[in-house]
């Protein structure tokens, strides 16, 4: 299990990371969420030992986590970190890149485990590819999987999708967290992308001013949101008087009620339109199923 215990950290006097506490069981999936600036990175990099503590303590089981002031084994066997600029070997393939720190002591064994891990993050076709020729997506892929070479028993990973175009990102995102999951290795995901966590977070943390704003299962966050940050991760969402958050998607048309509404415009958003509208000249966003015109009157109901 991984245990931080009141870490405080700053680069320079202001702090980054005041006085947080967290736990991520084994094959427990955590995503730190935040606006860009809020120290996600930091927190990772932290956890991996990167820098020193102001005050407070990691540990991962046994093993405490310490900074380079303290330690001199970088990059334990038991952890991985994956950052957004990637490590590689550009002049070797895809499949060395992999492969680099396997034993050539077993050398079918070496050749099942990156086979195993080229299907992971589905790069087969690229094995016999060398790196420097591969797009900045592809080369995520390899780095992704040479973390995952030596089987770690945590992988820190920084935006891991970040390159990886729509097309891939979803199948990629559902292998991957499968992968860990069937694996039960830890992960702690820094990530701005929603679809990285709503579907495969047991917790999600969100950042904000050094501290943790919120902390839960992304589905008692999304039922709860408590905050307007909170929210806007889910989704557009309005602010209501009496009513609090209420996302576009709960607010719907009725043939009558106390909530009236002009329409100002109509977005296509695929299998919806987000409605945007006028209610005593606030802004209200609501979900509807065909476009409406624009100065047509309706009225509003929160159905959650
Ligand atoms: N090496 C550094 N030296 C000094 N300040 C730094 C350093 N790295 C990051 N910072 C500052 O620390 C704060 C947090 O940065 P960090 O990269 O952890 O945020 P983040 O939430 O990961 O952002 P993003 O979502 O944009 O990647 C920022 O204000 C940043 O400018």
């Amino acid at each position: 299990m991984l245990q931080v215990k009141n870490m405080t950290f700053g680069y320079q006097d202001k702090p980054i990371i005041e006085n947080i506490s967290f736990k991520a069981d084994r094959g427990e999936h955590l995503s730190i969420i935040g606006e860009s600036g809020s120290g996600k990175s930091t927190l990772l990099k932290l956890v991996y030992g990167t820098y020193d503590l102001d005050e407070g303590q990691i540990f991962w089981g046994e093993h405490k986590i310490l900074g380079p002031k303290y330690n001199l084994i970088i990059d334990p066997e038991y952890m991985k970190y994956v950052a957004q600029e990637f490590d590689l070997m550009p002049f070797t393939s895809v499949a060395e890149n992999i492969g680099e720190f396997l034993s050539n002591f077993y050398p079918e064994e070496k050749q099942q485990r990156i086979a195993e891990l080229l299907k992971v993050v589905e790069l087969e076709a690229f094995a016999k590819t060398k790196v420097k020729l591969l797009s900045g997506g592809q080369k995520q892929r390899v780095a992704l999987a040479r973390a995952l070479a030596k089987q770690p028993e945590i992988i820190l990973l920084d935006e891991p999708f970040s390159h990886i175009d729509n097309f891939k990102k979803q199948s990629l995102r559902r292998s991957l967290f499968k992968y860990l999951k069937d694996k039960q290795i830890t992960c702690i995901v820094a990530t701005h992308d929603q679809e990285d966590v709503i579907s495969f977070s047991d917790n999600m943390m969100v950042l904000h001013n050094a501290r943790i704003l919120a902390y839960g299962s992304p589905k008692d966050l999304y039922n709860n949101p408590k905050d307007k940050l909170v929210a806007s991760f889910f989704g557009e969402f309005n602010l209501m008087k009496n009513l609090g958050i209420v996302y576009a998607n709960q607010l719907k048309v009725v043939p009558k009620s106390t909530i009236e509404a002009t329409v100002k415009k109509s977005y296509f958003k695929g299998h919806y339109y987000l409605i945007e509208a006028t209610v005593n000249e606030d802004t209200v966003f609501f979900e509807h199923d065909t476009a409406l015109q624009k100065g047509l009157n309706v009225f509003l109901k929160v159905i959650k």
